[in-house]
Order: structure tokens, then C-alpha cells, then sequence
């Protein structure tokens, strides 16, 4: 703490306290050595911590950096003497680094899009917050003086999260209570103006639903220089506070911890409504609905953690895309493909992205293979949970010009391919009495697409529908579920070749939706079918096709 400074949270009073008492000691010589270096000892630990959570954390980024010098050395007494602020803002008020960090982490962990702070100041909180938002993230700011907005704004333009940044002026309570009626919620929020309004402001986000179900408060100032605890306190800020912590510590909506870092932070959280619900005794009718299957909401169910999947053909395309989308709900995945090196280099992505990859490579048709396939899998991973048989080859030939070469070549890749995966994971699904196949059929299943000639492609993808039904039927009692997906025309490399790039605006006039499929427009549904939520679910062909069949 720099010296002449008002000590501003519990440490930093210790600190200030042993300072104190050690200067009073040292001047004393009846004070024994022991205690001399009891009281040393204890201003080492208590002044050095700040520093070292300071050196520990994370560097800030250099507008947050700039925005720090440019708020410290600014002259507030001036600005408010001149009637540019209603208050005298102390620049002590602002969100330092390590505050900074630790909310900036709570937004990731949270996974917030939408965060409201309560009480902006200079911009540190919410560049910081809006710097671990998504891109499509918005963080909405409250601040009373106009003086702040025109502040923060020329460096929250410099970063390139700063457009997330929304700064309302006026009083919090109002923009609160509009906000209310204009139905929006948060994922997080951040409370950091006037402490008598807390309450208020706590009170009015959680009776009119501003907080989203499992979403967090995080309030500043909780601890309050140590006086929420503290006897003989005559500070209303710190009664506020007191007051505030003694209220939340006791609302069944919520549950609540204080961390101890720099002046108190609350981290406090909705508890799941079903647990709100027995503790209020609503008249509610308390089902699986109501609570979500084994208490998980749809969203939860329909995540893969600890799930061992492979997706065959993952080297590109839809089974690249399938590939990140099973990582990304939580699942371990094989990345399989005839290519080794794009296999791998799947494998790089999925790691750099956190998610368990291993790269085989096979090819589906030879069954010796696909069994290695499996052993592999088994041997790294001890189960195989999810099956994605997407590897296919698709050559284009007039009908009486297609030579048994062609068809045969198709269908040991796009058919026996596929059962020989279906068969050697189902074996081990069917021992483990719980599976999920689901395998890459085609529109070309239902429908002839034309005017491209691919007399062996369509035949052996409606083989791949039946070889679905077949097993979807055959092995649903043990636990294993079998699907496929039949994507239309898909946007890959592949239909911009010199033979089928004519054919595009030809395809797109037979389109409802207007444009060809991406591959991402498939990851969801791979991730559905490959989780419980579609349990009830088997030998189905889920089309998506942009409504191309139908018309
Ligand atoms: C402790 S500072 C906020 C620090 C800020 N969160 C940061 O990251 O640096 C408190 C801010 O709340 C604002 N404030 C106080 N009362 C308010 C009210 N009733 N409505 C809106 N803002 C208010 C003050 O103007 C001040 O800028």
C-alpha cells in the first residue's frame, strides 16, 4: 500500500495496524525479542500478499493497463469542483488488476453472455468482464455520471471488446426497474455502486427474474475494510453491508460464499429451482419436468462428459465438424480417417481446444481395419460410447455408363463400411448395455438429387437408412441405439470442383431455405443423437436439408 494512503481493505488495515504497533515496539526496550519477531513475521505475511497475488495473476491487457493510469492519475477533485460529476469519486473506487482477473475468470467458468454491472466507474470491471465474453457477449454498465461514460469510452473503442460494452447513465434503481420491464436477463451481475442501494438493487434482480436460472451475483465490497464484522462500527456503508451479507446469507434463492480477496467478494448463486421449490413448499407440480431428468436441465443432459466417441471421415469436413462438436459437449474423440495426416491434424485442433483427440487411421472397408479401429479405442479409453460412421465416397456416372468398378467401390466404403463399424462397435455396446450409433446416410436416401448422376451413391445411402432401421430395431433392448443423419447438399470443397460448381445455382433454386448446408448446421444434431436426451430415439433418419426433399 502505497504510504499516505487510506488503508482500503482488511489486509491492508492489518497492515496499516502492524505497522503501527511495531513502530510503538521498536521504541520500547521491554518488548522481547520474541514478540519483536512474532509482529515482523506477521506484517511480512500480511504486507506481502497483495504484492504477490499481484505478481501471481495474469498481466492485464494494455488498454485495461492504460485505462488504470489514465484513472489514477487523473485529478477527480478538479473534475467534481468544476460540476462535471454530482460526487467526488475517490480513484481508489476502481476494480484493480487482481479484482479484475478473478471476474474476468468467473465469466469464463460461468460461460456468461450477458453481464450487467451495477456501478461502472471508469470502465476496469467491465473491460475487463467483456474481455472473457464471447463475441456475441454484451455487458451492460450502470453509472450515475455522465462524466464516466465519455471517459472510458475512447479505451473501451481502442480494445476490440469494447463494442460489447453497453453504458446506460442514470440511476441504477431506474435502469434496473426498466430493465425489469423490458424482460432481460443476465448471466452475471456485478454490484459495485452505492452500498445502502445493494440490498435494493439485489432484491429488485432477483424478484423480477434479471438473473438467470444458475446465474451469479458478484458483489464488491463485502467485507467492507473489515468492519461488516467488527464491533463498535458506526459507518452506514459498512452497516449497509453487514445488513446486505446478514439478508443474502439467508434467502433460500441463493446460496452465498465471501472471498477474502482484496475488500470482499460475494460470489452468490441462484440455487437450483427445485431445491427453492421444497424450501418454499409452492404448489408446483414437482416432476421430472419440473426438476429435469435426474435434476439436469435439457441443456445439461445434453452434454457427452467423460464419453468415448469416434467419428470416421474426420479428417474434413462433416466429420471434422462432427469430430469438434462431440469434443466440445465433453466426449474423448477418435479421430479416424484413411488420411493419417489429416487425422492428426484434427487431433491438434481438438487438443488446442482442450479436448482428449487420438488419430487412427483405417479404412472402413477392409474389416481387419475397423477392428484395430476398435482396439485402439478400447485400449486408450476402455469403452466406446458413441459410434459415428460418416466416412463415404460419392463418384458421379450416367446410369448405364456406371461400371461395377464404381459400385463396388461405393458401396464397400458407403455400406459394408458402415455395418462393418456397426457391427464391431455394437459388439462392444451390446457387453457394455449402452451405445449410440449414428451413421451419415443422405438426402440422397429419399429423394433422386439431380441433375448430378450418382446412380451407386443414392443406392448405397438408402442401404445405410435400412441397415439403421435393422439394427435401431435389433438392438434397442440392449441399450444400443442406432440413427443416422442425411445432410443435403453440403458446402465443401468437394461441390466446387470443375464438374459439380456449375450445378450450385441449379441446386439452390431447388432449396427452401436458399443456400446450401454448412457443416456446422449438422454439429447439433450429432451431439443430440449422441447423447441420453435421445434415448427414446432409434432407427430414425433425421434429415437436414434446408427442406430440399420436400419440394
Ligand atoms: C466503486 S465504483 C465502481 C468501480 C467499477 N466497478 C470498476 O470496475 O472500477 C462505484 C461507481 O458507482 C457509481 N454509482 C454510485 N451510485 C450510483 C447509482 N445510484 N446509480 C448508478 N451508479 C452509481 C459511482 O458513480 C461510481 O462510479
Amino acid at each position: 500500500m502505497p504510504n499516505g494512503r487510506v488503508p482500503d481493505t482488511p489486509v491492508e488495515v492489518l497492515v496499516d495496524l502492524l505497522k503501527k504497533a511495531k513502530d510503538i515496539a521498536t521504541g520500547n526496550v521491554s518488548i522481547p525479542t520474541e514478540l519483536m519477531d512474532h509482529l515482523q513475521r506477521a506484517l511480512d505475511i500480511a504486507s506481502g500478499l497483495d504484492d504477490y497475488l499481484e505478481k501471481m495473476t495474469t498481466p492485464e491487457s494494455d488498454p485495461l493497463s492504460e485505462l488504470y493510469k489514465k484513472t489514477i492519475t487523473h485529478d477527480w477533485a478538479s473534475v467534481h469542483k468544476e460540476g462535471k460529476t454530482q460526487f467526488l469519486l475517490p480513484k481508489e473506487c476502481i476494480t484493480g488488476h487482481v479484482e479484475g482477473q478473478t471476474l474476468k475468470t468467473l465469466v469464463h467458468m460461468s460461460q456468461a453472455r450477458r453481464i450487467l454491472e451495477i456501478g461502472m466507474f471508469t470502465g476496469y470491471g467491465a473491460l475487463s468482464m467483456a474481455e472473457a465474453l464471447p463475441d456475441d457477449g454484451c455487458l451492460v454498465a450502470l453509472e450515475l455520471e455522465a462524466y464516466l461514460k465519455e471517459f472510458a469510452q475512447p479505451i473501451f473503442d481502442k480494445s476490440p471488446h469494447g463494442k460489447k460494452i453497453i453504458v446506460k447513465i442514470g440511476s441504477a434503481l431506474d435502469t434496473l426497474k426498466e430493465l425489469a420491464k423490458a424482460g432481460e436477463q443476465f448471466d452475471m451481475v456485478f454490484i459495485d455502486a452505492d452500498k445502502p442501494n445493494y440490498i435494493n438493487y439485489y432484491r429488485l434482480i432477483l424478484d423480477n427474474n434479471l438473473l438467470r436460472l444458475r446465474g451469479v451475483i458478484c458483489v464488491d465490497n463485502s467485507l467492507f475494510k473489515a468492519k461488516v464484522y467488527l464491533k463498535n462500527v458506526t459507518d452506514h456503508n459498512a452497516l449497509a453491508l453487514r445488513d446486505f451479507n446478514d439478508f443474502v446469507a439467508q434467502d433460500p434463492r441463493v446460496e452465498q460464499v465471501i472471498l477474502p480477496l482484496r475488500d470482499g467478494i460475494s460470489v452468490v448463486r441462484r440455487v437450483p429451482v427445485a431445491v427453492e421449490c421444497s424450501r418454499i413448499k409452492a404448489n408446483i407440480t414437482d416432476d421430472d419436468v419440473f426438476r429435469g431428468v435426474k435434476g439436469r436441465s435439457i441443456l445439461e443432459r445434453m452434454r457427452l462428459d467423460g464419453r468415448v466417441a469416434y467419428v470416421t471421415g474426420a479428417g474434413q469436413g462433416i466429420g471434422r465438424a462432427f469430430a469438434h462438436a462431440l469434443g466440445e459437449a465433453g466426449a474423448n474423440v477418435a479421430v479416424v480417417d484413411i488420411d493419417p495426416i489429416k487425422a492428426d491434424t484434427v487431433v491438434k485442433e481438438l487438443n488446442l481446444k482442450g479436448i482428449n483427440g487420438l488419430a487412427i487411421k483405417a479404412d472402413i472397408s477392409k474389416s481387419e481395419d475397423v477392428q484395430r479401429m476398435i482396439d485402439s479405442i478400447m485400449s486408450k479409453w476402455g469403452a466406446v460410447h458413441i459410434a459415428c460412421n460418416n466416412a463415404g465416397i460419392n463418384m458421379n456416372s450416367a446410369s448405364e455408363d456406371t461400371t461395377l468398378d464404381e459400385w463396388d467401390k461405393t458401396f464397400s466404403v458407403n455400406l459394408r463400411g458402415t455395418f462393418l463399424c456397426c457391427q464391431a462397435a455394437g459388439r462392444v455396446m451390446l457387453k457394455q448395455g449402452y451405445g449410440k450409433i449414428i451413421n451419415t446416410a443422405s438426402m440422397a436416401s429419399l429423394i433422386v438429387p439431380h441433375p448430378q448422376k450418382q446412380l451407386s451413391y443414392n443406392t448405397s445411402k438408402a442401404g445405410v437408412v435400412k441397415l439403421t432401421q435393422t439394427l435401431g430395431t435389433e438392438w434397442i433392448d440392449r441399450g444400443v441405439r442406432v440413427n443416422c443423419i442425411s445432410p443435403g447438399i453440403v458446402d465443401t470443397p468437394l461441390i466446387h470442383s470443375e464438374s459439380l460448381e456449375p450445378l450450385v445455382q441449379r441446386w439452390l433454386s431447388d432449396i427452401p431455405a436458399g443456400r446450401l448446408a454448412q457443416v456446422t448446421d449438422l454439429q447439433a444434431a450429432v451431439v443430440y443423437l449422441a447423447c441420453d436426451a435421445s434415448d427414446y430415439m432409434t432407427g430414425h433418419n433425421l434429415v437436414i436439408e434446408g427442406g430440399q426433399s420436400l419440394w
